[in-house]
C-alpha cells in the first residue's frame, strides 16, 4: 500500500495544502478526505478526479470536505460518472444537509445520491473497499457532539485524520497490531481539538517510533530535530507502507 499526502497542512496553514491523502493499492486509488485546497493540489500532482476510484471522508470540516462540490460537479459535467463516496453512516445526512446541499441542488438533482455512489460504512467493522484494501472506521474525539472518524487500514496503519490526544487508544491499537500511525499535530498549545506536539512527545518512545506527524502548521520547519522519535510526513512524497 502506498500513501501520498496531497497536503499535510492544518486547516489554517498557507504553506501546505489541506491534510488529504491518496492511498494506492494495486490499481485502486482512494482519496482520503477532499478539502478546500484539494482540487488545485490534486491537479498540481498531475492527477484528475476521473482517475480516482473513490473518496473516504473522516468528518465534515472544510479542510476535509470543502472540495467535494467541485469533485461532484466535475464528475457529473466533465466525466459523466458518479464518484464513489465512502462515509460513516452517521455522516451521510449532515454532509448533505449541512455542507453540500446549498451548492449542488438544482432542478431534479436534490440528494447526495444524485451526485455520488454513496457507500455508507458501519464503524468498528472491517470493510473491504477493494482487494488488498480493508478499512475500519473508529469514532474518535475531535469536536464535542460532532462525529469524527479515524481510520485503520488493513489492521496495521492508523490514520487519525483529526483527533485529540488519546494515548490509551494509541497504546491499545499498537497492542492490537498497528505498526504505523499518521497523527495530526498542532504545533502550539492549547490543542483543544487536536493533539499538540508536546502531548505527542509524551508518548512512550516505542509508540513515537511508529508515529509520523501530519496536519501541521506553517512553522513545522522550526521544530525540525525536536519531534522526538516521531517523523514528519512530507506532502507530495509517496511512502510505501507494509
Ligand atoms: O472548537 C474549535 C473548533 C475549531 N477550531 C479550529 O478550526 C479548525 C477546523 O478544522 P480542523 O478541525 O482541522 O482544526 C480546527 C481548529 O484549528 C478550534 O480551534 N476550536
Ligand atoms: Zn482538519
Ligand atoms: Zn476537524
Amino acid at each position: 500500500m502506498n500513501i501520498t499526502m496531497i497536503g499535510t497542512g492544518s486547516a489554517f496553514a498557507k504553506k501546505y495544502d489541506n491534510n488529504n491523502a491518496l492511498i494506492e493499492v494495486n490499481d485502486f486509488r482512494l482519496l482520503v478526505d477532499c478539502g478546500i485546497t484539494l482540487p488545485k493540489a490534486l491537479h498540481q500532482q498531475g492527477i484528475s478526479f476521473q482517475e480516482l476510484d473513490g473518496v473516504l471522508i473522516s468528518h465534515i470540516h472544510g479542510d476535509h470536505v470543502g472540495g467535494l462540490e467541485e469533485y461532484a460537479f466535475q464528475m457529473m459535467f466533465k466525466y459523466n460518472r458518479k464518484p464513489v463516496l465512502y462515509i460513516a453512516e452517521s455522516l451521510v445526512e449532515p454532509l448533505w444537509e449541512q455542507t453540500l446541499r446549498g451548492g449542488l441542488t438544482q432542478g431534479p438533482l436534490e440528494c447526495l445520491e444524485d451526485f455520488f455512489e454513496v457507500r455508507p460504512i458501519k464503524p468498528d467493522i472491517e470493510t473491504e473497499l477493494s482487494p488488498g484494501l480493508k478499512v475500519k472506521l473508529i469514532q474518535t474525539k475531535h469536536i464535542p457532539n460532532k462525529p469524527s472518524y479515524s481510520i485503520i487500514f488493513n489492521g496495521s496503519f492508523f490514520y487519525t485524520a483529526d483527533m485529540r490526544f488519546d494515548p490509551e487508544l494509541l497504546q491499545q491499537l499498537v497492542d492490537e497490531g498497528v505498526s504505523t500511525i499518521y497523527h495530526d499535530c498542532q504545533l502550539e498549545a492549547p490543542g483543544v481539538v487536536h493533539a499538540t506536539l508536546d502531548e505527542l512527545l509524551s508518548l512512550p518512545d516505542a509508540i513515537q517510533q511508529k508515529t509520523w506527524l501530519m496536519h501541521y502548521g506553517d512553522a513545522i520547519d522550526q521544530h525540525a530535530g525536536r519531534t522526538g522519535s516521531m517523523r514528519v510526513v512530507e506532502q507530495h512524497v509517496t511512502y510505501k507502507l507494509t
